[in-house]
Order: structure tokens, then sequence, then C-alpha cells
């Protein structure tokens, strides 16, 4: 790993050399200086926060205001990594300038370095709208966790042929819409690894697979401290939800039973200041 930093000419430089990308969720200031500090390419800050850091269901209630707010955060952290800052629901479907204008506000405000957006054919206009406007665009296709309510539940996309077309049609249709990069979400691994092959721009593959260009994963699912629902996806690389808890109930216990404080953890005053108080 080199100690330059990671840009949209890394994405694509590194498809070229056949080099993968790796990318992880981050949602506040010391998550994100760790995964940066330990090397990863890309920083999202998702609005799986949604669901991770404010406990909803879904990630339609996230808002373009609590996107900016973490997207703040994550760039505070963030040496080397790029951080994109994803669009929430309802931010790029009403108006161009709507989109333009929100867009701009995780760049300008939340310091992001590109954005990210879910769909295909329906939104290229706001992606090239966006493009036009000098911010970078990353596509999101499959699972596009956003259209829960037409999908009927988080479900693997594009495994009969009309929706595997469709998605290889869209892909095709972002690139031209100028998004550098296209995350791939829930997908059949060969239907990944047919559009990886049939595009110029890097796919970034979660639950899509070996042959995407890059990976990506929720830091939390990663790192075995979520697990209200654990994808099939997932792959813990720890078990956080362990050793929190462990940790948890040895302080609790430390207090119970005045182990902690102790000596090295405390703060003295001279006797003569104390007998005055007395
Ligand atoms: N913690 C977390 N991790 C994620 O990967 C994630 C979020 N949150 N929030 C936003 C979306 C929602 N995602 C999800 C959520 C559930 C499944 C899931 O349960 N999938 C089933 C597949 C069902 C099927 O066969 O169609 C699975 O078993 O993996 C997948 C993606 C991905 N994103
Ligand atoms: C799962 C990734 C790709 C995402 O969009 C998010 O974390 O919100
Ligand atoms: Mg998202």
């Amino acid at each position: 790993m080199s100690n330059k930093k990671f840009t949209v000419s890394s994405f694509l430089k590194a498809k070229k050399d056949d080099e993968k990308i790796s990318m992880l969720t981050a949602y506040d200031y010391s998550t994100a200086k760790l995964l940066d500090e330990a090397g990863v390419d890309s920083l999202l800050v998702g609005d799986s926060l949604g669901m991770v850091m404010l406990g909803y269901e879904n990630t339609l209630q996230v808002t373009v205001d609590d996107m900016v707010h973490h997207c703040k955060a994550v760039t505070r952290g963030a040496k080397r990594a790029m951080v994109i800052g994803d669009m929430p629901f309802l931010s790029y479907h009403i108006s161009v300038e709507d989109t333009i204008r929100n867009a701009g506000r995780l760049v300008q405000e939340g310091g992001a370095h590109a954005v990210k957006l879910e769909g295909g054919r329906e939104v290229v206009d706001k992606i090239k709208a966006i493009v036009d406007a000098q911010i970078p665009v990353i596509g999101h296709l499959g699972l596009t966790p956003q259209s829960i309510n037409i999908f009927g539940g988080f479900k693997v996309q594009g495994k009969n042929e009309e929706q595997a077309q469709k998605i290889v049609e869209d892909a095709l249709l972002l690139q031209e819409a100028g998004v550098f990069a296209i995350v791939l979400e829930c997908v059949p691994e060969k239907l990944a690894k047919l559009i990886s092959e049939k595009l110029k721009v890097p796919t970034i593959g979660i639950g899509a697979g070996k042959y995407c260009d890059g990976q990506v994963l929720v830091t939390q699912d990663m790192l075995g401290m979520y697990t209200d629902f654990v994808p099939k996806f997932v792959k813990q690389y720890s078990n956080l939800c362990d050793s929190i808890k462990e940790s948890t109930k040895r302080y609790i216990e430390e207090i119970k039973e005045g182990q902690f404080p102790a000596k090295e953890h405390t703060f003295k005053m001279d006797d003569e200041v104390l007998e005055k108080l007395y």
C-alpha cells in the first residue's frame, strides 16, 4: 500500500492494473481513523448508518443533515482513504436542482470527496448533473436498499433473465453518464463477473462474489459488532460483540467490588490544603 491519497484516478488505475480496491463503511471519527491507518482505500459514509448507528429498521428515514453530520466526522479521521458520501432516500429524486444542492452539501459541508447514489436508468440525468457540477459519482445497482418497499425486502437481485438484463444495461448507462465506479449489491457472482468484464470503471461488490474489482462491507458487520441480522455475504473478522460485552461486564464488576478506579487512575492534592477544607 502506498501512502498516497486514494483518488478517483486510483480507482481507475486499480482496475487497469488488476489490483483489488478495498472499501469499508465509517460513520465516526475514531473508527475512520483506525480504518484509514490500517490502509483501507476508501471509506463509505453509508446511509446504512440509519440502521447501524441510529437503530432504524431500514435506511429510508436518513436525512441529508444526518449524512452531512457523519461525513464531517469521518473526513476528520481519514488522511489517505477516499471518503464517499451516500446520498439518502429522496435527496436525488425530486429535481436536478435539489440533487446538485444535496450532493454539494455532502462535499462542501461534509468534506466528502465523492457521492454515491442508488439506481439505474431512472437516475441517469441526476448523475450527469452532479458530474457536471464537478462532483465524482459512484453508482449502486442490484439490491438498492432505498427500494425496499418496491422489492418487498432485502433480497438478492438479478437472478432471472429480465432482472439480470436490466442490471447489465443500467451498468452501461451509468458508466456512460460518468460514474467512476459502481457498487453491485447482492447479485449472483456470475452476473457481477459479466458486468465487471463489460465495464471500464471498477465494480465494488457487496454480496456479489470475488470477480468484482473491489469489495465493500459494513464495518460493524466485518468486526462482528452488529448482529440484528447477519447477511450471508458477511465475513466476521472479529467478534467485537463478545469482546465489548466481556469488557463491560468486568467494568461493572470492578465498580461494584471497589477495584476500579485504582490508585493509578486518581489525582492527588496536598494534605495541608485538604485540612483547611475540614
Ligand atoms: N449492517 C448492515 N449491513 C449491510 O450490509 C446493510 C445494512 N446494514 N443496511 C443497509 C443494507 C441492507 N442490506 C442487507 C440486509 C439484509 C440482507 C439479507 O438478509 N439478505 C439475505 C438474502 C435473502 C435472499 O436470499 O434473497 C441473506 O441471507 O443474506 C441483505 C442486505 C445491506 N445493507
Ligand atoms: C452497503 C453499502 C454499499 C451502502 O450503500 C451503505 O452502507 O449504505
Ligand atoms: Mg447505502
